[in-house]
């Protein structure tokens, strides 16, 4: 899952902008001068260039900032015109609302994706267009692999000392996640790295001669996962495997193309949907909320508490084993979790793992919200870490407190689906909400319950690093800018 490719889109276009510039502002005054659609407001091309560029000279990561300055001086959503495209920013509830649920099918569309970036998701929920095929492998995740009864059957994954906490995190989610996808263990099966050099994302006709290496490199990739993907895919209709996603892929049919069955380059993409869009989303959202409790005891005291008094059999250690532990059956959905789960959900509100949605798009040039046109070209972003944060609905909306979560809370019952009304959104909302949204939740209270309940959590000795770093930057998600070291003891 690429989950920020207009800020991405923004660096390229940036890097080129000396040699465009004189080509985009041509063609923004004529489009401007021809158009009689109102756009959101926003600033003028001109003046936007320089900043962006000093932004992203001087801090890369200072672009959302450089949005939300733009969102306090324009309102609430806003367009920002660069190149060939138009990118809108909505960062208000309401309009989100209005958008993602009052009027979900029309901006439930995607923005059409390029080469080589098609390469890699080209078949994927994610970046499918808003019709039948997407519908096909939507229903298919959603009633088999995320299925409620699925979702309950999670696998086990494994002297006080320092550690950095996220690339055991990273590793562990991602043993779990090969494993709900392919029903077997299978050791490589993470280890292709999509990542796409990112000048070819732009103009790809040219870059794409021009960078002819790497674009040879980012095909072999492919050719690489699919090599180590298809075996598993199609190992897994034998009945000694798991049920898993990829036993369900090789089911589907898509009605609307003669029944067709998967292709295996789709069934490939899909694959590595699950593994990317699931991993690095759930790891991030632990550390968060591991470091909020490294730095609040009084909360990792009440988790503790609260998971030891309702002491299920899957978080004891097994005597026998030494310290292997049980392997846990399922993770009770007691509503004696309540704490654990208002944590979860206060890690989500305030970190949220992904500030942006995946983009936006519509199918047709007459969308409109609250007079405004939406262009079929448009790319549709919302902000989610703003809408988590907005003082109008959260007191001290900067602060961790899980308590607004539990009864007479501001926060009680929210609804992350956000249907009657939006609070917070870090699974986006409508057609296009986060699928595995009460997956990432289970998997997130599991851990979490898990860390607390075998090992206290405390800031590392000083120095260096006596104080827990809050600094965010954006990788694949939104991170710590400085990862989680933590000193861990064990309980008993
Ligand atoms: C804390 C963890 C997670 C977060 C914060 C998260 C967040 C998101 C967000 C914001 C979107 C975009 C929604 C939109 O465009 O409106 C999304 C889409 C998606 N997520 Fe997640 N996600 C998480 C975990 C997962 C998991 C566990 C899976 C399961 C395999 C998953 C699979 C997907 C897929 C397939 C899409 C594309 C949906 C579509 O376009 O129809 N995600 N996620």
């Amino acid at each position: 899952m690429e989950v920020v490719s207009p800020w991405r889109l923004l660096v390229l276009s940036l890097s080129l902008a000396t040699v465009v510039l004189s080509l985009f502002l041509l063609f923004g005054l004529r489009r401007g001068r021809g158009s009689r659609r109102q756009l959101p407001p926003g600033p003028p091309p001109v003046l936007l260039l320089p900043k962006l560029l000093a932004v992203l000279l001087y801090d890369g990561a200072g672009t959302l900032g450089l949005i939300r300055d733009l969102h306090l001086r324009y309102g609430p959503i806003i367009s920002v015109r660069l190149i060939f495209r138009t990118f809108i920013f909505v960062a208000d509830r309401g309009i989100a609302h209005r958008m993602l649920i009052q009027s979900g099918a029309t901006f439930a569309d995607r923005p059409p994706t390029f080469e080589p970036r098609r390469l890699f998701t080209s078949g994927e929920t994610t970046f499918s267009p808003y019709g039948h095929y997407w519908r096909a492998v939507r229903r298919n995740l959603t009633a088999g692999e995320l299925s409620h009864a699925r979702v309950r059957t999670l696998a086990p994954a494994e002297a006080e000392a320092v550690v950095v906490l996220r690339p055991l995190l990273r590793r562990a989610m991602l043993e779990l996640l090969v494993y709900r996808c392919f029903g077997a263990a299978a050791p490589y099966a993470h280890s292709i790295a999509t990542s796409i050099f990112p000048i070819l994302d732009f103009l790809p006709a040219v870059t794409r001669r021009l960078f002819r290496r790497r674009w040879a490199a980012c095909v072999a990739v492919r050719r690489r996962q699919e090599e180590l993907f298809l075996p598993l895919i199609h190992a897994a209709a034998a009945a000694a495997t798991a049920p898993c996603y990829a036993r369900s892929l090789l089911a589907v049919r898509v009605p609307e193309e003669g029944n067709r069955p998967l292709t295996d380059a789709e069934m490939t993409s899909l694959c590595s949907e699950f593994l990317n869009a699931a991993g690095d989303t759930t790891g991030t959202l632990i550390e968060w909320i591991m470091a909020e409790l490294v730095r609040h005891h009084d909360i990792q005291a009440s988790v503790y508490a609260e998971v030891k008094a309702a002491c299920c059999p899957e978080l004891l250690i097994n005597k026998d084993g030494g310290d292997r532990l049980q392997p846990p059956p399922a993770i009770q959905t007691s509503s004696s979790y309540s704490y654990l789960k208002a944590v979860v959900l206060e890690g989500l509100r305030l970190h949220p793992p992904t500030h942006l949605l995946i983009p936006h798009g519509v199918q047709s040039d007459d969308a409109e919200v609250d007079g405004y046109t939406v262009p079929k070209d448009a790319e549709l972003n919302f902000m989610t870490a703003e809408i988590g944060r907005d003082i109008k609905v959260w007191t001290r909306p900067l602060e961790f407190c899980p308590e607004r979560f539990l009864e007479g809370g501001e926060g009680y019952g929210v609804d992350v689906k956000g249907i009657k009304e939006i609070k917070m959104m870090p699974f986006g909302v409508g057609r296009r909400m986060c699928p595995g949204y009460s997956l990432a939740m289970r998997i997130a209270e599991y851990f979490v319950a898990r860390l607390v309940m075998d090992l206290q959590w405390w800031r590392p000795p000083p120095p260096p690093g006596a104080e827990v770093d809050m600094a965010e930057v954006f990788d694949f998600t939104t991170v710590m800018k400085h990862p989680l070291r933590a000193r861990i003891i064990p309980r008993n």
